[in-house]
């Protein structure tokens, strides 16, 4: 297949996709009462019945090869729901969701970690977790080493590892892969400033090489590096999708 090819055939779409997560233990008056008064999805309680939070409603979008976006909405809008279902780790309640192309989440740096075993097998296991091929990764085993600057530690189990040297270690393998979809949901701030500084080098190449991105963040900055459009979510729901800084115009609340 040539990359024409491949890069016609990346896309995300959801049609009227809702995800409701049912509180089995959440019978009880004081409990609903009490979750009615949170911030975040919609919490519908039918006489009766199991509450559900409706984490995400109707959410209809089309994204291809090539797309750029930026997630914004304060906590609890949606927006890791929403990356967990274009990602297909989440199955929509009702509507529908169809991802066409390989899709590298990279929702939490840790996972897919192994604390027994080295750091160097770490990076074969992490790297097929997100997609890649054992050849592919092995060729790619020594530039990760450098990046990571963790020298002999690399032999060592990674539960002999700081929290930050972890982190460099997750960080030097998943930007080192080719995804076609990346799912970004930040939590890349824990490292070192110093360390972060050369690491958006290599977060911005990888953004170059995948064919689409969908980065959830806080931080305008690094919205700005990333991506050229956003989706504001609230309460589970799609309020403005667009240009970026007007999407972040518009969610700061500020005037045009
Ligand atoms: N596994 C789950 N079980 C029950 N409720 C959930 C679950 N995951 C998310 N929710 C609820 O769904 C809503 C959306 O949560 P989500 O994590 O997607 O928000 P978010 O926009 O990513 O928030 P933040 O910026 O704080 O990370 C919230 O009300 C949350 O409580």
């Amino acid at each position: 297949m040539n990359v024409s090819e491949t890069a016609s055939r990346v896309s995300i779409s959801t049609q009227n996709a809702s995800v409701d997560f049912p509180i089995f233990d959440a019978r009880s008056r004081s409990l609903k009462k009490t979750i009615m008064g949170m911030v975040g999805g919609n919490i519908s309680t039918t006489e009766g019945k199991v509450p559900v939070i409706e984490a995400l409603r109707d959410i209809t979008m089309h994204l291809e090869h090539g797309a750029r976006v930026g997630l914004v909405g304060h906590n609890g809008a949606g927006k890791s729901t929403l990356l967990r279902l274009l990602s297909g780790i989440y199955e929509p309640t009702r509507g529908e969701a169809s991802i066409n192309g390989r899709v590298a989440p990279v929702f939490d740096l840790g996972v897919g970690m192994d604390p027994e075993i080295s750091g160097f097998e770490n990076i074969i296991i992490r790297g097929l977790f997100l997609g890649m091929t054992r050849k592919q990764m092995e060729e790619r085993i020594d530039d990760i080493a450098a990046f990571t600057e963790l020298g002999d530690f690399l032999s060592m189990p990674l539960r002999t590892y700081s929290t930050g040297m972890r982190v460099r270690l997750a960080l030097g393998v998943v930007t080192s892969i080719d995804p076609e979809i990346l799912l970004l949901d930040e939590g890349i701030g824990a490292v070192d400033a110093a360390f972060l500084e050369k690491s958006k080098r290599r977060l911005s190449d990888l953004v170059d090489r995948a064919g689409l991105l969908v980065f959830a963040s806080h931080s305008d900055e690094f919205l700005r590096e990333l991506c050229d459009t956003a989706i504001w979510m609230e309460h589970g729901q799609i309020k403005l999708q667009g240009d970026l800084e007007d999407v972040l115009r518009a969610y700061k609340g500020q005037p045009a």
